[in-house]
């Protein structure tokens, strides 16, 4: 049932024969991602705080003229620590609380730049169609509460700090976004980025409260590698990817919130894909359980009232440039994905695979221009 396999790679772990494992490793992740030691003090303070805490390497070939770029990311998932018709102000205290204890434990792994799943800061309850209470989670991007938590944060730990959280926008009428506030590991914000593409899918009604996102493809300079953040359903999106690699990503993050019965199959594809397609790190998380509201809402389907939107599965990963990937954090439980990169990876599997240059970027471009044109035939060849 959803919800209670703890993890497909601890599936795999407990059934296939020691003699298979490895080969079968290789075939489905692309080998096994090296194992890093993470502290001790850091791997008992996640499990007394109750967190499963993992920690990978991707390595590159060293270089005659480039010295290694590593980099630590860090991948959070979590539940939401209180019931859903608990008071806005509490909850949001409580995520807070959660999330602060999770980033000590990546400050001791030596995280450089942590990221959390979409919507961290409240329930994903856009599955309600109700506006109330959900849209007074909404907070200012630039000095919201959250923002000025992430910046202490990003202070104490010299970390840049990834917030997605729903934005209220009071310079233009109050509206709402979808966005993701990044902040430098100096304590400044340094932008933010609105999610580009917006579910119309099964229960995800996020159409009923905010746009798609008008900031276009965004990517940020930081101390430790050139980011972008491509938000959730953006993930189904390729030409989201790949303008976030054309500013010249080398990290895409990917908060997610989604549900088993929906993606799970799609998920260790879709961001994999984007890290081979646009030689690039990329790191889908998602959030995990299950959560409940007071009042039933209807799928539209003709099915019964419900009260929850589904299982979020977890499951948060990092892919490579070279196609290789992590093994997921659990389906069940919160998480800490710490993984270190090596970014000169990106240019050296660009230089072997050529898709830059391959790619033939301006034929499409013009093909794409032709295609969106109302006056548009399709190029079909019949007998
Ligand atoms: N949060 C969100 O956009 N979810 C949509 C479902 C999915 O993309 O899997």
């Amino acid at each position: 049932m959803a919800g209670e396999l703890p993890s497909v790679e601890a599936c795999l772990e407990r059934y296939i024969p020691a003699s298979d494992l490895a080969e079968v490793k290789r075939i489905l992740y692309g080998g096994e991602a090296r194992k890093l030691n993470l502290p001790d003090a850091a791997l008992s303070a996640a499990q007394e705080r109750d967190f499963e805490l993992q920690g990978y390497g991707f390595d590159a070939a060293p270089e005659q003229l480039r010295r290694p770029r590593i980099v630590r990311v860090g991948l959070v998932q979590n539940k939401i620590p209180l019931p859903t018709d608990t008071a806005v102000a509490v909850q949001v205290a409580a995520l807070h609380r959660r999330i602060e204890e999770i980033v000590e434990v990546a400050a001791m792994c030596g995280v450089n730049i942590v990221c959390f799943q979409e919507a961290w800061t409240m329930p994903f309850a856009f599955c309600t169609r109700e506006k109330l209470p959900w849209t007074e989670f909404a907070e200012s991007a630039e000095d919201g509460p959250t923002t000025k938590f992430c910046q202490e944060l990003a202070k104490k730990y010299n970390m840049v700090v990834i917030s997605p959280i729903l934005e209220r926008d009071e310079i233009h009428g109050g509206t709402l976004w979808n966005v993701a506030v990044v902040i430098s590991n100096s304590g400044a914000v340094l932008g933010k980025s609105r999610k580009n593409h917006i579910p119309r899918v099964g229960d995800f009604n996020e159409s009923t409260y905010y746009m798609e996102g008008n900031t276009g493809h965004p990517v940020f300079q930081t101390q430790f590698g050139t980011i972008a953040v491509n938000i959730c359903y953006g993930r189904h999106h390729p030409l989201n990817w790949l303008m976030y690699s054309m500013n010249g990503a080398e990290i895409i993050f990917n908060p997610s919130a989604t549900i088993g019965t929906l993606s799970e199959s799609l998920w260790p594809i879709e961001a994999r894909n984007a890290a081979i397609a646009n030689h690039c790190f990329t790191c889908p998380i998602n959030r995990v359980g299950t959560e409940y509201y007071k009042n039933a809402f209807t799928s539209g389907d003709g099915g019964k009232a419900h009260h929850d939107l589904g299982h979020f599965y977890g499951s948060s990963y990092v892919a490579a440039p070279d196609g290789s990937r992590t093994p997921g954090l659990s389906r069940i439980c919160d998480g800490l994905l710490v993984v270190e990169m090596d970014l000169n990876l990106c240019r050296q599997v660009s230089d072997k695979w050529n898709f830059k240059m391959t790619g033939r970027y301006e034929m499409y471009a013009k093909k794409l221009t032709e295609a969106v044109q109302p006056c548009f035939t399709p190029n079909i060849i019949r007998e």
